[in-house]
């Protein structure tokens, strides 16, 4: 038997839909996965009682197509999912290192960006990359569609705030506009730029900024009950910007060294305010999926 460990992410990071990503410190999945003739999937931990067995519909269940590598493969979900923090990509990303290490396939885990983005087609319809390239490379990381990911080491506090809402990835995607203006076109490359200019330099101001986001942020926003709120508690509390974690309904804040307790408490009130109960994870930018 081979186990193996992934980490949540966060994708989009305001600026960089469908492109930037970050994968965070905790929580994560741990899935283990042994040989066998045919595929079977057992899930346990949050949200378990939502997530498919059938091979068909679960995304590691995709990904042991794409290594050939059928497994009895059990999920230990520690990302909940539909959260905005890539629970199917953390059980991709980690069946995908497992499999291959259980299998012998010598794939690298950039060969891996592509095969785990085939369990991500499962669920949301295309094989986006922005969340199972963190929680394979891990730091922050750039997906282009024709050459791979890039990743950057960061070191960064953050909060991830996880409201008791669903927001399912193929729902918010219906909200984003289909085009932009120039203003808004220029205005966003510009807050890309300096995002990675921040990650390079693990500056929390310069990522904070870079996270302003004037076109598909505004539309998912208005699927979170309490964001506005929540996002300004955030920016008082310390934190050096706010933003839509991926489809959401997840909140992800940058924090100034030593702020992110205040940030989180801020954020979990926020919600309350509005009516909605809270998790907050005072987390950071972590590693890529690994074996145990
Ligand atoms: N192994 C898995 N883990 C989690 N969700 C899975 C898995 N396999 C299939 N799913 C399905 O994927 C959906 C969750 O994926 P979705 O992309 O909507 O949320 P997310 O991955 O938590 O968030 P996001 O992609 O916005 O970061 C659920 O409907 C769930 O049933
Ligand atoms: N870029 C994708 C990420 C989903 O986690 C989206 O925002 O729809």
């Amino acid at each position: 038997m081979v186990t193996a460990r992934a980490p949540a992410t966060s994708a989009n990071l305001g600026s960089g839909f469908d492109t930037f990503g970050v994968a965070l410190s905790h929580p994560a999945d741990t899935v283990s996965v042994e040989r066998a003739a045919e595929t079977t999937i057992e899930v346990t931990g949050a949200g378990a009682e939502f997530i498919p067995t059938d091979p068909e519909k679960n995304v590691v269940g995709a990904v042991a197509d794409a290594l050939e590598a059928p497994a009895h493969i059990h999920i230990d979900k520690g990302v909940r999912p539909s959260s905005g923090l890539g629970s199917s990509a953390a059980s991709a990303a980690a069946a995908a290192v497992a499999l291959n290490e259980q299998y012998d396939r010598g794939y690298s885990r950039h060969d891996l960006v592509s095969v785990a983005a085939e369990g991500e087609a499962v669920v949301s319809g295309e094989a986006h990359a922005d969340n199972v390239a963190p929680a394979l490379l891990g730091g922050f990381t750039i997906v282009r569609s024709d050459d791979g990911a890039t990743s950057v080491d960061a070191d960064l506090s953050l909060v991830a705030c996880l409201p008791e809402v669903v927001v399912s990835t193929r729902d918010a995607r219906e909200v984003v506009p289909d085009s932009v203006s120039m203003a808004d076109h220029v205005e966003t490359v510009g807050n890309a730029a300096t995002l990675t200019a921040g990650m390079c330099r693990s500056d929390p101001e310069l990522v904070g900024r870079g996270l302003d986001d004037p076109v598909v942020t505004p539309a998912r926003a208005k699927l979170i009950t309490g964001y506005a709120d929540v996002r300004e508690a955030a920016l008082s509390a310390g934190a050096t910007g706010v933003t839509v974690s991926g489809a959401g309904p997840s909140v992800l804040a940058v924090c100034a060294s030593g702020r992110r307790r205040g940030v989180a408490s801020a954020m979990v009130e926020g919600f309350a305010d509005a009516g909605v109960g809270a998790r907050a994870y005072q987390t950071a930018v972590g590693d890529g999926a690994t074996v145990l």
